[in-house]
């Protein structure tokens, strides 16, 4: 079967500075990878090359079978199929919940009806599917503004989704909750893509969440990767190692 994604010595520079070092990684399909690190390790710079948007990088890179551009975004028909949550949200506050969601679609569509934003009944099917399993049907009519910080994670989530990603990525996807939404949300993203069969690639800044909800864990720091293991074998050394020196608040957030 075709790997999540494959990277082939790939690094990366902004002004520069080296962003990423020579990192050679893979996932297998339906396979979930946490990337823990601190601050400036590379995550989300290695996120946004997975998702297609990082330009002027070294080396090799394929997700869903599809090898990536260094110099330009894939044409439509050619993107890989992978879905992001960004950690921010990203969502049209003055839209409701359901206009977000469906927003999902229109990287699915053909380019006139998606400047037309002339959504089919399979669009708003697969909305509706969405919103269902994030638990948000009730709040669909609701605008982005009058939502909590956890109910916007999960529109970020089910406009994902809505996508019918083939691998879903997630910068901190839980980085402005609180430790109990936080576990919500991280089991509400794993059990999703567990529904469809499909991987998830999430950067955290908290260890314990990533030994919990990811089959494996890469540690990055300074672009580089420091260690890559199944979560089971990841020890608190190789946690301390991973975040020696960097500055406390930074990164380490243990959830009990
Ligand atoms: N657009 C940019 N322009 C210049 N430098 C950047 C840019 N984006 C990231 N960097 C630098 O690249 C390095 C890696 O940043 P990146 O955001 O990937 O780290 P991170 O591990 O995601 O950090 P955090 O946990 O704080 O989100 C850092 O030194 C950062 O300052």
């Amino acid at each position: 079967m075709t790997a999540a994604f494959t990277l082939n010595a790939v690094s990366h520079h902004f002004d520069g500075a080296a962003a990423l070092r020579e990192v050679s990684l893979s996932a297998a399909p339906g396979e979930r990878v946490a990337l823990l690190g601190p601050s400036g390790a590379g995550k989300s710079t290695l996120l946004a090359l997975l998702d297609g948007r990082l330009r002027g990088w070294r080396g090799e890179a394929e997700v869903l079978g599809v090898p990536l551009s260094a110099t330009h975004a894939p044409p439509r028909e050619q993107r890989t199929g992978a879905g992001f949550i960004f950690q921010e949200f990203a969502l049209v506050d003055r839209l409701t919940v359901y206009q977000n969601v469906m927003n999902g679609r229109l990287s699915r569509m053909r380019i006139w009806p998606s400047l037309w934003g002339r959504f089919g009944e399979h669009d708003h099917l697969k909305t509706a599917a969405a919103l269902d399993d994030t638990g948000l049907s009730d709040l669909a009519r609701r605008r982005a503004d009058q939502l909590s910080g956890g109910q916007r994670q999960r529109v970020a989530i089910a406009r994902c989704l809505a996508q019918d990603p083939r691998l879903i990525l997630a910068d901190e996807p839980v980085s402005n909750l609180d430790p109990a939404h936080a576990e919500r949300i991280l089991g509400l993203i794993t059990g999703a893509a567990d529904k469809r069969g499909i991987g998830v690639i999430f950067s955290s800044h908290q260890p314990d969440l990533a030994r919990r909800f990811a089959d494996r864990i890469v540690g990055l720091r300074a672009g580089a990767v420091q260690f890559d293991k199944p979560s089971a074998q990841v020890t608190s050394d190789d946690i301390a190692e991973l975040y020696h020196g960097t500055v406390p608040g930074a990164g380490l957030r243990v959830v009990s």
